[in-house]
């Protein structure tokens, strides 16, 4: 990061399982400042309830945060539009973590940003493996046009399929030369074959002990092959989610995929 500047930030759906890492990983962050916190249906808005010093505004509207260089959110998949829209509308370069937009409303958000010139970033996955695991089936399904997704997370996720899963299949479809053999309109058995996206049917586990994985299967004549990601824990986020606050200021529209900011 450019010498002494120091990027002010706020967390939305700070009392969520990532909120709580995102608001450990800024405060420890020598280049981040956090100014404000937001999240409805609080029932104090006074910082030290939350373990916060006391000039971190908590806020339980979003009219109620100071401004800010950078809006992270981690909430729902049902606000998540809402509260990007704001974010970007009152000049947050929004870094977005949260799943479950829609495209048609990703589209709405990048024509918002680059009205204002603003700089953004929506990831679905803010960890390396998972990261690398997308660009390895993309690279993969050029080859092998057959392919399946499995994911699974924790009992607590409240989208499925996962964001990740979603990414990879529309990855895996825009990379593949020939179509896949089978055509899953046909197939009389549904539900027991995942949900297909793009054309690829996608499996979701929701199980105790599982934070959020995710694998990719390939078949061709004779051979398959396999690859698989692990988020053992929500740290592994984090290294993500810094390095987009260091560069999404720098960034004059709003970018999707965290491998675009990748050095
Ligand atoms: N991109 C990534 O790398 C990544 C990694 C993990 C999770 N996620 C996604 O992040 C999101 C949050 O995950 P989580 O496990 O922390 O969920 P969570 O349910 O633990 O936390 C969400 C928090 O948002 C709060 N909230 C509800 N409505 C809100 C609103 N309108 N504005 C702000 N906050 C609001 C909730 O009260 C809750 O505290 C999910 O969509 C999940 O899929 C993304
Ligand atoms: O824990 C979650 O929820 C996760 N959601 C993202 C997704 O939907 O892809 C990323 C992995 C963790």
């Amino acid at each position: 990061m450019s010498e002494n500047i120091k990027y002010s930030v706020v967390v939305s759906g700070f009392k969520g399982a990532m909120g709580q890492y995102t608001v450990q990983m800024v405060r420890n962050n020598p280049d981040l400042e956090l100014v404000g916190v937001y999240s409805p249906h609080l029932s104090s808005t006074d910082p030290t309830t939350f373990g916060l010093e006391k000039n971190i505004i908590v806020a339980n509207e979003a009219t109620q945060l100071p401004k800010a260089d950078i809006w992270i959110d981690f909430s729902v998949p049902s606000s998540v539009f809402e509260n990007v829209k704001f974010a970007i509308k009152h000049g947050y370069h929004p870094v977005v973590g949260t799943t479950g937009l829609q495209d048609s409303q990703v589209d709405k958000l990048h024509v918002l940003a680059k009205e204002q010139s603003l700089g953004g970033l929506i990831a679905p996955n803010f960890g390396l493996s998972a990261v690398l695991l997308m660009q390895f089936a993309q690279q993969a399904a050029r080859y092998f046009p057959d392919a399946e997704i499995i994911e699974m997370h924790h009992q607590g996720k409240k989208d499925a399929p996962s964001g990740t899963a979603i990414n990879t299949a529309k990855k895996i479809s825009k990379a593949r030369s020939q179509k896949a053999t089978e055509s899953m309109e046909n197939s009389n058995a549904k539900f027991a074959r995942g949900l297909i996206v793009d054309g690829v049917p996608v499996h979701a586990v929701r199980l105790p002990g599982y934070v959020a994985h995710e694998q990719v299967l390939f078949g061709g004549e004779g051979e398959a092959l396999t690859i698989r990601q692990d988020s053992f824990d929500r740290k592994s986020f984090m290294s993500g989610v810094a390095l987009a606050c260091k560069k999404v200021t720098q960034l004059s529209e709003l970018v999707v995929g965290l491998e675009n900011i990748l050095d």
